[in-house]
Parts: structure tokens; C-alpha cells; sequence
């Protein structure tokens, strides 16, 4: 079994239970009751009487549709989950007219929908039935502020340093139209009726406040699909996710997340980040195409050399299985690297780049074939780190100059969002920054 951070089965995440039939004297909703309290979860039934999950003493709900991820964490959900089958990524404009006032009761209408469909309750208003007789399906959804929001609500004091727009890289072909935006979220299920649902639910939410700027739709490989749980594969047929940052790590939470001490609540320690970012994180979303026609064209020993890894099985190409470590130093019987040196999985790793490290939680997209007869598909890159500067700037700055993969793919949009940290019990995420 492969050493993944992200893992794509249900049962491995560690948050899902597969749903049972309460014991007698105990029901479900007592039981969610209970297992959220001490950190466990267990399917919806108990908080979504009558809408997605079965009544009560009906058919349990299948594994998958009992995965149920907590709305009130610490972190927003969509961050650290395993990779879910379905995603959409959608970006708002706050409308004219729109401040602080709006997007303040806008964020608490997001917030509330969130909460009920991670709990695999009905949404509040005008609900569709798209998710009827689903489970939560392991449903996130994940908000966060852009750039321009801060002009926009008069807080520009509040808006971190890290928000400060990416530099141009030379290989990026951009449409400023799909990219950015004021308000972003990140729906992510194992189902795709749930997915769809909720952001049928988020857009209907946003009323007059805020208008679709771009949206974007994904997906992963379904849970339960292979044998065993593994690492994800991409649409160009690698396994991609092996050495991404794991929790058990020290420093996993100082790479990804800004710390609760360190955002600057007048304690004096010095980060640049404003204290309403405490516990969050910030995202780089990049649309990034797979150039497959050329891709395929190459050997599997080709495809290799341009990643450094086997395509079989995602080991390093210096031998070993997939989480060996990557020997850089060996060279073959006429002298040449093992691993070349633009290896993709060569120069993406800390140890060159700094310490620059990113926690990658993508999906892949296919948005059909163009008439050309070329595949509109590749990858919704989304990286979370608690340092953009650090982490993405740094490391795409070395792709940018030498990559060998980079011949095979096309950053075609961008946006860079700064992601509180979960919202607390009868609060809504960006509380802090919208009424501190
Ligand atoms: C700027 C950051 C990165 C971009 C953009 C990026 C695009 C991209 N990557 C793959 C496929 C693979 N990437 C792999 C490793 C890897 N990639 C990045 C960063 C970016 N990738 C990092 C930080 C790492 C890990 C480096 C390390 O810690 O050793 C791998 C190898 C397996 C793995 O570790 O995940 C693959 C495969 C594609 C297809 C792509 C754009 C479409
Ligand atoms: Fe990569």
C-alpha cells in the first residue's frame, strides 16, 4: 500500500465510519450526537431526518454516501480530506453595490448551507432534491477571500502581504477571465448528485450579492475502485500525490496552516499575516491543460525521464518502491543521472528549492474535445500552503526555468485566495475579517 497523505477510500480517512444500525436505546441522531464530540463520525442519518439519508430504521446508507467530513474545525474542510471523485471550483464577483454588509450575510448564508449539506441535511430555501436519499458523501466546502475583495469591502487594512498577485512566469498563457475573483469556494464530494447540489445551493445562496465570475468542474478516481487504497493517478497515467507533505509530519501544520500564535493579534510575534487568518491556509488554483496528444506520443521510458519516477508504480527511477527515497547522486553505466536533472520530481522537491513545500490536493478536468479533435483535459491544480511565496512562487519559479514536463502542459488560468481558518460553533467562516 502506498505511504499517500490524501487517501482516496472512505474507510482510510479516518473520519468515516461505515454507518451501523445503532444499538436499541441509542439512535442515530444520539449517535452522531455523541461520535461528533469525541471526533468521530458516522453516517447523516441522525442530523437530516426525511431528506438525504433513509429513516430511521430503514436501509443503512452505502460506505461511501456515510462519509461525513465536520463543517466547525479548526481548519476549513477541503484541505487535508482525501481526494474526492467529484469537484467544482467557482469563483464570485461581489455585485455593484456590494460591501462589507453584504458579503458579511452572504458568508453566513454559505456557511449555514455548508454546514447542512456536510450534514447531509436538506438547504434551507428552495432546496432541489438533487442529494435526496444521499448520504453527506464526504461533501466539503471550502471558502476564501481574493484580492480584490478587499477594495471592494473597505478592508483593505485586513488584506495579508501573501495576497500581494503571483509574479508573471514566462510559460503562463492566462485568461484573466477564469481566473481570480473576489470570493472563492471549493466544493469537493465522492458522489456527484451531491456535488452538483451543493453548488446549485452556493450559487443560489449568493442571490443578488455576488455573480459567477468562472467555475470549473473536476474529479478523482472513485473511492473503492481499485483494490486496494492508492495514491492518485492523473490523466497522463502517473501517480501523483506520493510525496506530498503528511500530517503525521512536524512541521505539516507550519507548512500548510498559519499558526494561531503567529497572525498578528497584537502579540507581538511578528507574522505578517492579520489575525483573522488564524488557521487558515492559502490556495493557488491553476487550470493547468495536458498536452496529451504530444504526451502519448512518447515511450513509457520517455514519460518517465521527464518525471523521474516509474509510471507503473510511481517508485523513483533510482529503484525501490514508491515511497523509497529518491537516490539524486546515481548515475547509470555511461555516467548520466539516473534521475535527470530536469526531472519534474527532482527539481519540485524542498530540499532544492529551500525547504518550499505545498500540500497538492488537485482534480482532473475534461471539458470535452476541441474541434481540432484536441482534448480540452488536465489538471485543476490546487495547492495549499501557509506560505504562497514559500511554497508556489518558489517552486513554479524553478519549473519555469527548466522543467521537462513543462513541454507537455499549458497554465491557462490562475487565482491565488486567502482561506480563513474553520468557523466556530454558531459562527461563519470570515467572521473575524468581516466583523473584527
Ligand atoms: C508549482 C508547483 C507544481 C506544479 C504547477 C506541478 C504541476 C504538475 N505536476 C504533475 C505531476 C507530478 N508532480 C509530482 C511531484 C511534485 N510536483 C510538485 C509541484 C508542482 N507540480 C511538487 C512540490 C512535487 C513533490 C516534490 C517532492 O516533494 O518530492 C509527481 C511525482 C509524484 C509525487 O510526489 O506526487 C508527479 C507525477 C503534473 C502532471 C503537473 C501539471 C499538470
Ligand atoms: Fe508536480
Amino acid at each position: 500500500m502506498s505511504d499517500q497523505t490524501l487517501p482516496q477510500a472512505p474507510e482510510t480517512s479516518g473520519k468515516s465510519l461505515s454507518p451501523q444500525t445503532p444499538p436499541v436505546g441509542l439512535t442515530r441522531r444520539k449517535l452522531l450526537g455523541t461520535a461528533g464530540a469525541t471526533g468521530l463520525v458516522v453516517g447523516a442519518a441522525g442530523g437530516a431526518a426525511g431528506y438525504a439519508a433513509a429513516p430511521e430504521q430503514a436501509t443503512p446508507l452505502s460506505s461511501i454516501g456515510s462519509g461525513q467530513e465536520m463543517f466547525h474545525v479548526k481548519h476549513q474542510p477541503g484541505i487535508t480530506q482525501g481526494l474526492q471523485a467529484r469537484g467544482h471550483l467557482v469563483a464570485f464577483d461581489l455585485a455593484a453595490g456590494a460591501g462589507r454588509k453584504e458579503a458579511a450575510a452572504l458568508l453566513r448564508r454559505w456557511s449555514e448551507t455548508a454546514r447542512r449539506l456536510m450534514a447531509g441535511e436538506a438547504a434551507k430555501d428552495d432546496d432541489t432534491d438533487v442529494a435526496r436519499d444521499a448520504g453527506p458523501s464526504s461533501l466539503t466546502v471550502t471558502f476564501g477571500f481574493g484580492h480584490s475583495f478587499f477594495a471592494r469591502t473597505g478592508l483593505e487594512k485586513q488584506r495579508p502581504v501573501s495576497l500581494d498577485p503571483l509574479p508573471d512566469f514566462s510559460s503562463d498563457q492566462l485568461d484573466l477571465s477564469r481566473s481570480n475573483g473576489d470570493l472563492w469556494v471549493q466544493i469537493g464530494a465522492n458522489d456527484a448528485l451531491v456535488a452538483f447540489h451543493a453548488l446549485r445551493a452556493i450559487q443560489k445562496d449568493a442571490g443578488r450579492a455576488a455573480k459567477v465570475r468562472w467555475q470549473m468542474n473536476g474529479f478523482n478516481r472513485t473511492p473503492g475502485a481499485t483494490a486496494h487504497p492508492m495514491t492518485a493517478r492523473n490523466l497522463m497515467g502517473q501517480i501523483d500525490g506520493t510525496r506530498n507533505p503528511k500530517p503525521a509530519e512536524a512541521d505539516f501544520a507550519k507548512r500548510i496552516f498559519v499558526p494561531e500564535s503567529g497572525a498578528d493579534s497584537g502579540s507581538g510575534l511578528g507574522s505578517n499575516d492579520p489575525a483573522w487568518m488564524a488557521n487558515g491556509s492559502y490556495a493557488v488554483v491553476r487550470r493547468i491543460r495536458m498536452l496529451l496528444d504530444d504526451w502519448e506520443q512518447l515511450s513509457a521510458h520517455a514519460q518517465e525521464q521527464v518525471i523521474g519516477r516509474r509510471k507503473s508504480d510511481g517508485a523513483p527511477l533510482t529503484g525501490g518502491t514508491e515511497t523509497a527515497e529518491m537516490d539524486l547522486e546515481k548515475t547509470d553505466a555511461n555516467g548520466d543521472l539516473v534521475v535527470p536533472i530536469n526531472a519534474h520530481a527532482r527539481i519540485t522537491r524542498p530540499d532544492q528549492n529551500g525547504g518550499a513545500a505545498m500540500l497538492r490536493r488537485p482534480f482532473s478536468y475534461h471539458d470535452g474535445i476541441d474541434a481540432d479533435g484536441v482534448p480540452d483535459a488536465g489538471l485543476l491544480f490546487v495547492c495549499w500552503q501557509a506560505d504562497p511565496l514559500r511554497g508556489f512562487v518558489t517552486v513554479q519559479r524553478k519549473l519555469d526555468r527548466g522543467d521537462a514536463l513543462s513541454k507537455y502542459i499549458r497554465h491557462e488560468s490562475s487565482g491565488l485566495f486567502a482561506v480563513p481558518g474553520g468557523a466556530a460553533e454558531g459562527e461563519y467562516v470570515g467572521q473575524r475579517l468581516l466583523e473584527g
